[in-house]
């Protein structure tokens, strides 16, 4: 089996890879396929194409997308909606034209109603407004699970979407404004405490809730949902509410989780709130009894998962190779 992961050096790809490589280890048949954005840019309708035709791989993993937090995706919304739109139409389009039968891509949490009842159940989508502040990227990630639908539908293909809650791990982004707030606050609190600040800010008013999955989780989440037989995927969902939501479950409050990075980089002065930035969608938690029904949990709890995240923050930045 050939697999194609498109977003290889991004955090959720990265995780990915390193699964495949690992069952590669342990002796399954599998070659696997990559491409850099230097070497292939995946708006580029006529490159992907000529890739798709020259590799022709039978398994397509989606894990590429212009990604980033509340400030990014508010600050930057034409290059939420039109990349990730392109990057979508033309991987799947021209996985199809190239006779790719599976292919898995990823979605994400905001898809659904800003005010969508909780825990948000799949069938929640397209019931209700989004949140302005990303309502772009969504409306592209919504775009991806109806492409994959309708290709299902039209042409009897197998591709499936899954819809992650907000991740973190290892090969996360860190930058100061335009990452997602655990990565954020991580760096932010690391360096008061080395600097000996005694105040640190966060944004909004730390009331808002979040669901944190670690991607070691979304990568072994992603490639149960890609396995499991088809007959399994389709009585599990419908030809148009064909998309898995995973997560763990379990949300904290953005101020409990800066209190969580406090203690786990050692910062132990005071926490402030800055109410003029965005606190955007006021709860996400995911319904996964769709993924739970079919076998698949979380493992690595949110405690455990800051302490290693913390660990390889640390360590990639001694290394001089952090993402910021
Ligand atoms: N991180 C999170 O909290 C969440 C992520 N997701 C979804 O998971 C998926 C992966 O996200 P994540 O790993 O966090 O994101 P990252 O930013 O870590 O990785 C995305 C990867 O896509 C690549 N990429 C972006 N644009 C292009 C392009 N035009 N051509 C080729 N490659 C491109 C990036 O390369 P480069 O850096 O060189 O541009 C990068 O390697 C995305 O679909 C995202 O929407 C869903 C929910 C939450
Ligand atoms: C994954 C998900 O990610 C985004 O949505 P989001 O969940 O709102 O993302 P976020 O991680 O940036 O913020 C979560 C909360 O945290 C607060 N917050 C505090 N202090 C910082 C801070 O320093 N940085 C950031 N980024 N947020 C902070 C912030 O104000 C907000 O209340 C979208 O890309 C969306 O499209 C998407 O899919």
């Amino acid at each position: 089996m050939k697999y194609y992961v498109a977003g290889h050096r991004g955090m959720v790809g990265g995780a990915i890879l390193r699964r495949l490589k690992a069952r590669a280890a342990q002796g399954e048949a599998l070659e696997i396929v990559t491409r850099t954005h230097a070497e292939l840019d995946l708006t580029d309708q006529a490159a992907v194409r000529a890739f798709m035709q020259a590799e022709r791989p039978d398994v397509v993993i989606l894990a590429a997308a212009k990604v980033g937090g509340i400030h990014a995706n508010n600050t930057y919304p034409a290059e939420f909606i039109h990349d990730n739109l392109m990057i979508e139409c033309n991987v799947i389009h021209q996985a199809h034209a190239a006779g790719v039968k599976r292919l898995l891509q990823l979605g994400s949490s905001c898809i659904y109603p800003r005010e969508a009842a909780q825990p948000m159940a799949e069938a929640a989508l397209l019931t209700g407004p989004l949140e302005p502040t990303n309502e772009p990227y969504a409306i592209a990630k919504i775009a991806g699970i109806k492409l994959c639908e309708s290709y299902n539908r039209q042409y009897g293909v197998d591709y499936r979407s899954v819809m992650p809650t907000n991740l973190y791990g290892p090969g996360d982004n860190f930058h100061p404004e335009n990452s997602h707030v655990l990565p954020a606050l991580m760096r932010r609190f690391h360096e008061a405490a080395q600097e000996g600040r005694d105040e640190v800010v966060i944004w909004g008013t730390g009331a808002p809730r979040r669901e944190f999955l670690h991607v070691d989780d979304m990568a072994e989440a992603s490639l149960f949902v890609l396995d499991l037989d088809q007959a399994i995927y389709q009585a599990n969902t419908e030809p148009m509410l064909s998309h898995i939501n995973v997560g763990c479950g379990e949300d904290v409050s953005i101020r409990e989780l800066a209190g969580m990075i406090a203690g786990v980089t050692g910062f132990d002065g005071r926490i402030s709130c800055d109410a003029s930035k965005p606190d955007g969608t006021p709860r996400k938690l995911m319904d996964v009894s769709r993924l739970s029904d079919m076998g698949w949990r979380a493992q690595i709890p949110l405690e455990r998962g800051l302490e290693e995240t913390y660990r390889w923050f640390l360590d990639s930045q001694d290394a001089g190779d952090l993402r910021t």
